[in-house]
């Protein structure tokens, strides 16, 4: 054997020992974490984590919960991002659920280890608790000092991969899912201060009765905004949306208002302008607002103040003795110089009748999206009835929908037959027989009139072009059959 062949030999031989070192080593890492007191494992540990590394020329990266003072952001990232990286081999989980929270939280124990591929490349991670007694001198201080970090391991030949993509990938993903684990809030105005309780609506985009084109166009819009901060930075708006809901009582504006919070995972500000001591009130709220969050203001006809200024007198009047909201506060709050503090807000206002309100609410660019909550149409009751029936035919139906394109009824009105009875002959029997009675009383007046949904959804998509293009324009959808117009 010539003296290359020889080298190569023992280089094989070389190789083939480290790695079944190596493999031993990851073993050990493993039985140790499962078995050995603390300190002893923390040593033991620290070593094998240099021998991994020398042989398979991996990086192990400390990611610790504190720096200096600080918490480090991305252990924090990164504890939550593990939680749903949990395999149903880990055999070390902990528990967890605090009275801030309604689930169970599930994550990795002291010591227990779990592999990531993320891109094509392999991540492992391990979680570190160290404890050791605590040489502080202040009284009551603990006797005992923890000290937590994760220990993550790759090919080196990844580093560069690991900053640029894979942390901010775990910084996002932690973001999104901390907002669909938190509890949304309702906060309501009470004698000038925010109280909130716990949102419990249960409304979604899949229950609304509603036209499906209409519900996807608000659905994307309200996704394209969250991601759009940078956007909005370009082009120096402040990152705020606003919605005007118009439409009959029952027709689904408090549920949609509902859904969008579900979906965005935003907290409700419910604003009740009649519980406002003035302009100044209102600001200190506004102020008050975290972002991420919903502003509504319901029947905002109804609060005298921001009706028509031909009714109402000028925009800047304020009531006797100065303390009523105006319509200049109202507009100064949705796209004035106040709305500008705080971003990504959406705002929403709702009215059962938009021609009451004031020009200036309705001036294009205003509100960015006018969406028209209508009438029950067949494709609403559709809706309706696999929500509350799991069922989509039924002999009834054709008789139920020839109904609905003569009688007006809201889907609050369809729902409540609907929810009558178990059994979905007998709703859909008492739900005709409420239609055949609303057509007697209705008579001719509302006689021949069909689902007029389509050409707004039309209209709403071609604003939305044009709003897309920067002009400032106010998009008009609508969301069933248009109310007929009442003197
Ligand atoms: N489009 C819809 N889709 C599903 N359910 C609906 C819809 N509209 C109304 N409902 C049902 O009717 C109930 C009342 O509707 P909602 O409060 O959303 O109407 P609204 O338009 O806000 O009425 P108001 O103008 O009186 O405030 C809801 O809780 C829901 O059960
Ligand atoms: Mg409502």
């Amino acid at each position: 054997m010539d003296s290359q062949s020889q080298a190569i030999e023992s280089a094989k031989k070389y190789l083939a020992a480290a790695t079944s070192v190596a493999a031993t080593a990851m073993l050990a890492r493993t039985i140790i974490s499962a078995y050995f007191p603390d300190e002893l494992r923390r040593l033991i540990s620290s070593s094998l984590d240099k021998l991994i590394g020398h042989f398979y020329g991996e990086h192990v990266v400390v990611i610790r919960q504190n720096e200096g003072l600080l918490t480090n952001d991305l252990y924090d990232a990164a504890t939550t991002y593990l939680r749903t990286k949990i395999s149903p081999t880990s055999k070390r989980l902990r528990a967890n659920k605090n009275r801030h929270r309604t689930n169970i939280i599930i994550s990795l124990d002291d010591g227990e280890c779990l592999t990531d591929i993320f891109e094509g490349v392999q991540y492992k991670w391990q979680l570190v608790i160290h404890r050791e007694r605590s040489n502080s001198l202040y009284a009551g201080s603990s006797p005992v000092e923890e000290a937590r970090w994760l220990a993550l391991s790759f090919h080196r030949k990844y580093r560069e991969v690991a900053v640029a993509s894979y942390f901010p990938h775990i910084l996002e993903r932690s973001k999104e899912i901390k907002a669909a684990d938190r509890q949304l809030k309702l906060y309501m105005n009470e004698l000038g201060n925010w109280n909130c309780v716990h949102l419990q609506h249960p409304a979604t985009s899949e229950t609304l009765a509603m036209e499906v084109e209409l519900k996807k166009t608000i659905f994307d819009d309200l996704a394209r905004f969250v991601n759009r901060k940078e956007y909005y930075k370009r082009i120096g708006k402040a990152w705020k949306r606003g919605y005007l809901l118009f439409g009959p009582p029952g027709t689904g504006k408090s549920s949609l208002i509902a859904a969008m919070a579900n979906y965005l995972r935003f907290d409700i500000y419910d604003l009740d302008l009649n519980g406002i001591n003035g302009n100044t009130d209102l600001k200190r709220l506004l102020f008050g607002m975290a972002n991420k969050s919903m502003l509504v203001i319901e029947d905002i006809d109804c609060s005298i103040n921001v009706q028509n200024r031909d009714d109402e007198g000028s925009e800047t009047e304020t009531e006797p003795g100065g303390k009523a909201v105006t319509l200049s506060g109202i507009l100064n709050l949705i796209d004035g110089l106040w709305s500008a503090n705080g971003e990504e807000r959406i705002i929403v206002l709702t009215t059962n009748y938009r021609d009451r309100l004031d020009p200036a609410l309705l001036r294009p660019g205003r509100m960015d999206m006018h969406i028209h909550m209508g009438y029950c149409g067949p494709n609403g009751f559709r809706k309706l009835v696999s929500n509350y029936h799991a069922i989509d035919e039924h002999p009834l139906f054709e008789e139920i929908e020839g109904l609905l394109k003569e009688v007006e009824a809201t889907p609050a009105e369809v729902a409540e037959e609907l929810i009558r009875s178990d059994g979905a002959g007998i709703a859909l029997g008492s739900l005709i027989l409420f239609l055949r009675d609303k057509r007697k009383v209705g008579g001719e007046e509302v006689k021949g009139r069909g689902e007029e949904s389509h050409d707004g959804i039309q209209n709403g998509l071609e604003c939305e072009k044009i709003d897309r293009e920067e002009k400032k324009v106010g998009s008009e959808i609508t969301g069933g059959r248009k109310r007929k117009s009442r003197k």
